[in-house]
């Protein structure tokens, strides 16, 4: 068996066996509301489809007024153990709480991963994604949310009007940044814990980014983030900050939250008057039930789940409803506009280390080196992001082969050049991507996958900027430590008839090397399918409230950003619903 093999085969039995004693002893299920009692005709006043980033938000504000009875409906179930603890993240994918999704075949951008598609993890859990992502916290830039104003034509969701809210999520929890100017965008009394990474390996990294004239920022969510860092994290006393944790754990017992897990939603119902009124769901014993809302019905499915339930219960393109004999309620491009961050992979050896080191510590995720860049000096927000983990030749591994699933001999030949050295994995992510996708149903079973066409690098500016910014990243190749240390470059072997260095040469390893990673945003956006309060154009009492209403993806990780949108669209939600009963 090659390495990448046995990797591989390593990763899935540790998976079954941290499955199975999650499953058997209910190691995490007291940490969660319990399964609520529900049946067919109950009433509610809010439902909340999907708990996960936005749903559990969602759900603990509108509880917060005692008199409100809100349901909230989930497809997955508990989280297990290796989702709490941050250095296990490697172990989530391709689990029970994963979706497990597939892009349709492009024939173009995933030709160095076995499968070639893209393999779209999603979590299927209480907290969705946000219990199963890298825990990296980031805002974005200002320029994003006056971006988003200008799309809408509606100030509600500039930077000064968004700010407020990311305060109002977080409880930071780092002495150093409540002592610098930056404390002032930060909140201290949210339920979202986070942290900043302090890793001494990413010292003499941090040195040889800042000596290439890259500014080293203390506080990546600050005022000027601009530069090199190391990342703040969803991550509190080493345990992970996902949405369930931080807004579900603590409101457990709350008498008016009522969580019914392992159920699906299948399609929401409308009065003659096109009022949402009710949600069909199936149980995890299989009962069908119909469970109706007095007030609203709030879709936080995510990117992918709230386009295919808003198009299952006639809120789509009329034509590829009709095409599917689904009645249309409102006519609306739901399932257009699919954005994503895609990264492209370098790798780095450094120094000669002794690679059969202790284990790794649970409770951390690994050190990385965060920067953002414009490449045009006078800009103020970034072009590209890039991770910089630093890890070992088996955590290079594991990256390579069944993080990313690039293909074999790929995974091989890095792994012969990283024995004994100290690896940098860089990651560098097109933060503005023009190519577009879109989701489809495939047929109008709830249980059958939706058609997700990622459409990745299909504009050619994409993969000439991703090729640039890499370029840009591997000048760090001719500064002091990468010299001193004998630094080496892995190059594609499958890139190798252009020359290394060349624009082609970069253009073909980063199309080799792009993978996800996982910002699925934009299928239901503002603007096109909802207004700038959520309200679903065309019908009434329906909002969507999760990444998929992001009109463009901002310039960084999605997750604080949908945090942020839930605890503001709970405001509305509130202020809206006052005086009525
Ligand atoms: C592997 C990975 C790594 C990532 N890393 C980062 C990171 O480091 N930092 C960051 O900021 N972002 C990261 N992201 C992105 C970010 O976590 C997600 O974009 C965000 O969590 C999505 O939130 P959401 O509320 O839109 O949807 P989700 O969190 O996906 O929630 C949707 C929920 O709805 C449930 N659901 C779906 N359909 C139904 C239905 N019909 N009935 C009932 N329930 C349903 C789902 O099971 C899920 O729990 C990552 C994502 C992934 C997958």
């Amino acid at each position: 068996m090659d390495a990448t093999s046995a990797t591989i085969a390593n990763i899935k039995l540790t998976q079954n066996a941290l499955q199975v004693l999650t499953a058997t002893l209910h190691l995490t299920s007291y940490l969660y509301p319990e399964q609520a009692l529900v049946y067919d005709g109950d009433v509610f006043d809010y439902i909340v489809v999907g708990a996960g980033s936005a749903g559990c938000v969602i759900a603990n504000r509108l509880t917060e007024d005692p008199t409100s009875r809100v349901l909230l409906v989930e497809a997955g179930g508990d989280p297990p153990l290796e989702s709490s603890l941050p250095g296990l993240l490697p172990y989530l994918k391709h689990t029970r709480d994963d979706w497990n999704y597939t892009s349709v075949y492009d024939e173009y951008s995933q030709q160095c991963h076995t499968p070639p598609v893209d393999e779209i993890t999603r979590g299927k859990m209480l907290g969705g994604c946000s219990s199963n992502n890298n825990m990296y916290y980031v805002r974005a830039n200002p320029y994003d949310y006056d971006n988003w104003a200008n799309i809408i034509n509606d100030d509600t969701w500039n930077y000064k009007n968004v700010l407020p809210y990311f305060i109002k999520s977080e409880k930071l929890q780092d002495p150093n940044i409540w002592n610098t100017p930056t404390a002032c965008f930060h909140g201290k009394d949210g339920y979202l814990g986070v942290t900043r990474q302090y890793a001494n390996v990413t010292n003499k990294y941090l040195k040889a980014f800042s000596e290439l004239g890259f500014k080293i920022v203390f506080d990546s969510n600050g005022n000027f983030t601009l530069g090199f860092t190391e990342p703040m994290l969803t991550v509190a006393n080493g345990t992970r900050q996902s949405t369930a944790t931080a807004f579900l754990s603590p409101i457990k017992n709350r008498r008016n939250l009522y969580v019914l897990k392992n159920t699906l939603v299948t399609k929401i119902n409308f009065d003659e008057h096109n009022n949402a009124v009710s949600i069909d769901a199936i149980k995890e014993n299989n009962e069908n039930v119909t469970i109706i809302a007095k007030k609203e019905i709030i879709v936080s499915a995510g990117t992918i789940n709230s386009a295919q339930l808003l198009m299952l219960s006639g809120i789509g393109p009329r034509k590829h409803l009709e095409d599917l004999s689904i009645n249309v309620i409102s006519d609306l491009p739901v399932g257009e506009n699919l954005q994503d961050h895609i990264t492209s992979i370098s790798v780095y050896a450094t120094e000669r280390v002794n690679n059969s080191q202790a284990p790794k510590n649970p409770h951390t995720p690994l050190p990385t080196v965060v920067g953002q860049v414009a490449l045009n000096k006078s800009q103020l927000n970034p072009d590209y992001q890039t991770f910089n983990i630093i890890t070992d030749v088996d955590g290079l591994l594991q990256f390579c082969a069944f993080t990313c699933s690039f293909k074999n001999d790929i995974c091989n030949n890095f792994h012969k050049l990283a024995k004994g050295r100290e690896i940098m994995i860089s990651q560098t992510i097109l933060l503005r991507p023009k190519s577009r996708g879109r989701i489809l149903l495939r047929s109008i079973n709830p249980y059958e996958y939706p058609q997700i066409y990622t459409r990745h690098l299909s504009k050619a500016v994409d993969l000439n900027n991703l090729a640039a910014y890499i370029e840009d990243v591997y000048r760090v190749m001719s500064t002091n430590y990468f010299k001193e240390v004998n630094a080496t470059f892995f190059s594609l072997k499958d890139c190798l008839s252009y020359k290394l260095g060349s624009k082609d040469y970069w253009k073909c390893h980063a199309l080799c090397l792009a993978t996800s990673i996982y910002h699925y945003v934009g299928t239901c956006s503002m603007g096109s399918v909802v207004d700038a309060r959520l309200r679903v154009f065309g019908v009434k009492r329906l909002r969507v409230v999760d990444g998929s209403v992001m009109p463009a993806i901002t310039s960084g990780n999605i997750n604080a950003p949908i945090i942020m949108m839930s605890e503001k669209a709970a405001d509305f939600i509130k202020s809206e619903n006052m005086f009525s009963n």
